[in-house]
């Protein structure tokens, strides 16, 4: 059922009925019409109610419809403007969350009711278009230009007490917000509904407005490069100052059709289901999301408060999940709790700021250096430096402590899970749990299964990572797993490149401008040089234990560049020193300005090594970065370390500033062309036979042979997955 009306004296409801969402597809609008049309008609009715099934008011436009013929019919802004000119009052009550259409419906409403857990908002811009039906115009008249502006550029979910104080709903309520809709429509019959009516507002607009857009289009510019619904979404609200409401809605569709043809909407609604389709995962033995139960995990722990730890522990806290954190030393212990304490204090102002009481919403975090207090935790994460020997030696402590049914999780970013399980009494309770910095904040935890890995362990840690409000990805064991597995040959394309003749800050603005959040030299000196120094150290590529004779740019008969073996013998770390690849006013400076001594160092590098000069083309530094990283994809694929291309495209758009407007690299291999990837690749390869990473995978053949099949049809030419190693 799409639309259900019953009477509460004089006042009808209509409530609106598709799980999971209340999505407003084209059933739901057409019995909108229906209900909605009688409800007019009906003399008993004095007051209309809206409301939506399951305690959540409507999240909008059916996505699914969008480029389909289904989107044409009975236009959602018809609805609204029916509704608003109703002779009768009509009170939206908004429980759960009214997002996109479902909120610009309620905006056509005369009055709106939230409960208190309610969020609502217009996140149209995360998938790449504008509020279509009427919100960029009704939403600049109730809250004015600027309010509504960062609404609709942000997208934000916004909470019920933040809307009450902006001004996009009339009343908050702690219990039950349909009975308070009924009663404040029953209030407001007879009242004059004029002032109610949002189209009918008008802006004053003055040139203080003016700046306020233009210089609102210049920081959507910067802020989201290459991303067009942002700025499309300023024009809209412009015109909202300059406009008839009618106008403005005319506006408002031309900008929708015409984002709709940059093929960006697509992107970004690709990558949105993606993230849903990444918590159904699926296991080679045939067992799947809903066939497994997670254990619930009432306690966690954490060992290590470095840079991950930290953030580990407020994602829990932030869960409710009570925390025991663990340090290897008190002075260590010290630092690491004035870091967690600090960050705990701002998501408590955050909780207060939203009304919320922090005591009753932050699981409490007690710091310990005592390993014994771990006996009856429910799982623990491990986050100690990346050094297997360490990693086993507290593997092998937790195994000891730890109740048998605990989960042992390991933070590591690329070692080799089944070797950390191996030392512990419970291999089937140790999972990969690989968060990214900072673990407060990125969306993105890839959970790694290792061969003897249990399906309650794989099912309790994806369900973790829901609860902590990410997306949770399920890779196979292999090393650096995939996000960092694919970051080495596009790495080592960059690295050529700046050999070739480009500088860091070139290659940067090129992938800059493609869409990445950070250029690979930029991300580079963020992270810090030493880390990958250190393991290239220790696997014997750079340092003593390099073979007398080696040629300085070859190394197991393969190219290899040491541009970044030689800053790091040179002290330069990147951002931690103060230089690196840039250099930063000092050391933790967070503003790199290209440096002098690199372009000497590069200069002298390329003439001592004879190494030939390719002319300056941003395109092809684009190419070669982003088809090395897709090439790679395809053989994790190939490899079962990944299900499925979406799953590699959701770890790139949440983890490494992959633009998602471009859906991810296996979207964007799929969007250039499969047969153009491969082209591309294969003539680098034969000009370069000592680069195996650029070697086109088989997949890529195989795929490119069928003619590039859309991307959603990979799945069945990818075998099961298996873990690897
Ligand atoms: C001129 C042309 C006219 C254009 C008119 C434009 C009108 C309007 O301006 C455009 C919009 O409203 S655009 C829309 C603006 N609104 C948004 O962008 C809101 C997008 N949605 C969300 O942010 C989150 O889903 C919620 C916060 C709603 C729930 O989060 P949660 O509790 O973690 O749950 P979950 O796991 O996330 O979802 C559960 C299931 O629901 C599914 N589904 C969800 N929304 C859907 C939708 N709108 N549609 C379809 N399906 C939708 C989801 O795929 C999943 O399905 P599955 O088959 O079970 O996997
Ligand atoms: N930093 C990142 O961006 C990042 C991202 C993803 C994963 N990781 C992985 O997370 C892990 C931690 O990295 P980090 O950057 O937080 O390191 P870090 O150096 O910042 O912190 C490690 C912490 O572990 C503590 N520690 C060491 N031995 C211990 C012991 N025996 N008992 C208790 N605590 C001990 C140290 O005192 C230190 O505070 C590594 O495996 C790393 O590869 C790091």
């Amino acid at each position: 059922m799409a639309a259900t009306r019953r009477l509460a004296n004089t006042v009808a409801v209509i409530t609106i009925s598709h799980p999971p969402v209340n999505a407003l597809s084209s059933s739901v609008r057409h019995a909108l019409v229906k209900e909605f049309g009688e409800a007019s008609r009906d003399p008993k009715v004095e007051a209309i109610v809206l409301n939506g099934s399951g305690r959540k008011f409507s999240a909008g436009a059916d996505i699914r419809e969008f480029g389909t013929s289904a989107i044409k019919t009975v236009s959602l802004e018809d609805i609204n403007s029916t509704i608003e000119a109703s002779q009768k009052p009509v009170v939206a009550a908004i429980e759960g969350i009214a997002l996109g259409g479902g909120l610009e419906l309620a905006l056509a409403c005369h009055y709106r009711v939230a409960d208190i857990q309610a969020k609502v908002g217009l996140p149209e811009v995360l998938i790449g278009i504008l509020p279509a039906a009427g919100g960029t115009q009704r939403l600049p008249r109730l809250i004015g230009v600027p309010a509504a502006l960062d609404v609709i550029v942000r997208g934000r979910h916004i909470p019920a007490s933040e809307a009450l104080k902006l001004g996009i709903v009339d009343e908050v309520v702690q219990g039950n917000a349909l009975d308070a809709a009924i009663q404040l429509a029953r209030k407001v019959i007879g009242y004059p509904l004029n002032k109610k009516r949002l189209s009918t507002v008008r802006i004053s607009s003055d040139s203080n407005l003016e700046d306020f857009l233009d210089t609102a289009v210049e920081k959507a510019k910067k802020q989201f490069r290459g991303a067009k619904a942002p700025l499309a979404c300023i024009e809209a609200v412009r015109a909202s100052v300059h406009l008839s409401y009618h106008q403005g809605l005319e506006k408002e569709r031309q900008l929708f059709f015409s984002l709709w043809a940059t093929g960006q909407p697509q992107a970004q609604q690709y990558a949105f289901f993606s993230e849903r389709e990444a918590g159904k995962w699926t296991h080679s033995s045939g067992a799947r999301w809903d066939t497994e139960e997670a254990k619930p995990i009432r306690t966690a722990a954490v060992i290590g408060l470095g840079t991950m730890g930290r953030g580990i522990v407020i994602s829990l806290s932030k869960a409710k999940i009570p925390v025991i954190a663990i340090e290897q030393d008190a002075q260590q212990l010290e630092v690491g709790k004035k870091a967690v304490n600090s960050l705990l204090e701002r998501e408590a102002e955050k909780l207060k700021q939203q009304g919320s009481v922090p005591s009753s919403n932050l699981g409490s975090v007690h710091f310990t250096l005592d390993f014994g207090e771990l006996q009856d935790v429910d799982l623990v994460i491990e986050a100690v430096y990346e050094n297997m020997e360490l990693k086993k030696e507290i593997f092998r402590k937790l195994s000891s402590v730890c109740k048998p049914d605990a989960f042992l999780c390991t933070n590591t970013s690329g070692l080799n899970v089944d070797e950390i399980a191996s030392v512990t009494h419970r291999p089937n309770q140790v999972i990969g749990t690989h968060f990214f910095s900072p673990a407060n904040i990125m969306r993105l935890l890839e959970v790694v299964r290792g061969q003897q890995t249990s399906l309650t362990a794989i099912a309790t840690a994806m369900n973790l990572g829901k609860k902590l409000g990410k997306v949770a990805v399920l890779v196979g064991n292999c090393p650096l797993f995939v996000g960092n597995r694919m970051l080495g040959p596009y790495l080592e394309q960059a690295s050529y490149l700046l050999e070739e003749g480009y500088y860091p800050e070139e290659v940067d603005q090129a992938m800059e401008e493609f869409g990445f959040a950070m250029g690979p030299f930029r991300m580079m000196d963020l992270a810090g040089l030493d880390v990958g120094w250190r393991s290239r150290t220790e696997k014997g590529l750079t340092g003593a234990k390099v073979p007398q004779g080696t040629p300085a740019r070859q190394r197991l008969g393969s190219r290899y560049s040491p541009l970044a073996d030689i800053l790091c013998e040179s002290g330069r770390f990147g951002q931690k020193t103060g230089r690196g690849w840039y250099q930063y006013e000092k050391p933790g400076g967070r503003t790199g300005k290209p440096d002098p001594w690199v372009k000497d160092f590069l200069q002298k590098y390329r003439k001592t090594h004879q190494i030939k000069q390719q002319p300056s083309n941003p395109e092809q530094i684009v190419e070669r970065c982003a088809f090395a990283l897709a090439n790679e994809g395809f053989r994790i694929l190939e490899d079962g370390i990944a299900s499925c291309p979406e799953d590699i495209d959701v770890i790139y758009n949440n983890g490494y500033g992959w633009p998602k407007y471009r859906g991810g690299p296996m979207y964007y291999a799929s969007s250039v062309g499969l047969p153009k990837v491969l082209d591309t690749l294969e003539k680098y390869y034969k000009a370069n036979p000592d680069v195996p990473s650029m070697k086109p995978a088989f997949l890529l053949k195989k795929l490119a042979a069928l003619g590039g099949p859309p991307i959603k049809e990979w799945r069945t030419q990818v075998g099961k997955p298996v873990n690897k190693l």
